[in-house]
């Protein structure tokens, strides 16, 4: 039998996508020998109730435009494609059963990892993935109250980027350029997106 493949998995909003992502999923992919990381877009977050949520198909458009260079990254369908709201148990089950000749790492920045404790089904996560926590400007990144062996933390350069950012700057008529890849600036112009729905 073959070695396992290592697969990273970096879920999120993606509304938009920007370089805060995708330097976080590079330097995982690099200190974790990853053979690949792939980008999982929310469809319907249940935990982002509260707001306008760009539709999953403009979210999931902009991560594959921000990723298509990179031959390790790749984007999958699976949150957006499953009815319902999106929790991590199920990505993480679908991707286990897609792949499962691999050993997934799931990659969260440090906001995440402070809540997810909170998530659905915490303790099967455990056992589906290894979790790697990566710092974030603002935020506090420990294993405070986690399970022993089952997350690792590490620092990426600092990107103090939010999608939130990207979409107040957009809506000001401020410049995203560097914030975002070129594409998905240009995603963002030709849709007219963030022009006010929302924050
Ligand atoms: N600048 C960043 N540095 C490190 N990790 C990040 C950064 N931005 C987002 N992440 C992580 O990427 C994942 C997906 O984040 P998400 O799509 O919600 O982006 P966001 O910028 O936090 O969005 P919003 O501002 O809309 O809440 C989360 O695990 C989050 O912690
Ligand atoms: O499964 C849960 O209960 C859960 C609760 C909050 C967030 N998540 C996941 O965390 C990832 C980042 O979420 P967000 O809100 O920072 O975009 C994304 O993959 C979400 O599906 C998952």
């Amino acid at each position: 039998m073959g070695e396992r493949r290592r697969i990273g998995v970096m879920g999120g909003t993606f509304d938009p996508i920007h370089h805060g992502h995708l330097v976080a999923a590079s330097e995982v992919a690099a200190s974790f020998d990853l053979d690949e990381v792939i980008f999982v877009p929310t469809g319907r977050p249940g935990f982002k109730q509260d707001r306008y949520v760009t539709p999953a198909e403009h979210r999931y458009l902009m991560t594959v435009i921000a990723t298509a260079s990179n031959p390790r990254f790749t984007v999958s369908r699976v949150d957006i494609e499953r009815p319902g709201l999106t929790y991590t148990i199920d990505t993480l089950r679908d991707l286990a059963a897609q792949f499962s000749d691999a050993d997934l790492f799931f990659i969260t920045g440090a906001d995440a990892l402070r809540q997810i404790t909170t998530w659905r089904n915490v303790d099967e996560l455990w056992r589906l993935a290894h979790f790697v926590g990566v710092t974030r400007p603002g935020h506090e990144l420990s294993l405070d109250g986690l399970p022993e062996g089952k997350v690792s933390l590490i620092a990426v350069p600092a990107m103090a980027i939010s999608s939130t950012q990207v979409r107040q700057r957009s809506k000001d008529l401020l410049p995203v350029w560097y914030l975002v890849p070129d594409g998905v600036v240009q995603y963002i112009g030709k849709h007219g997106l963030y022009r006010g729905n929302g924050d």
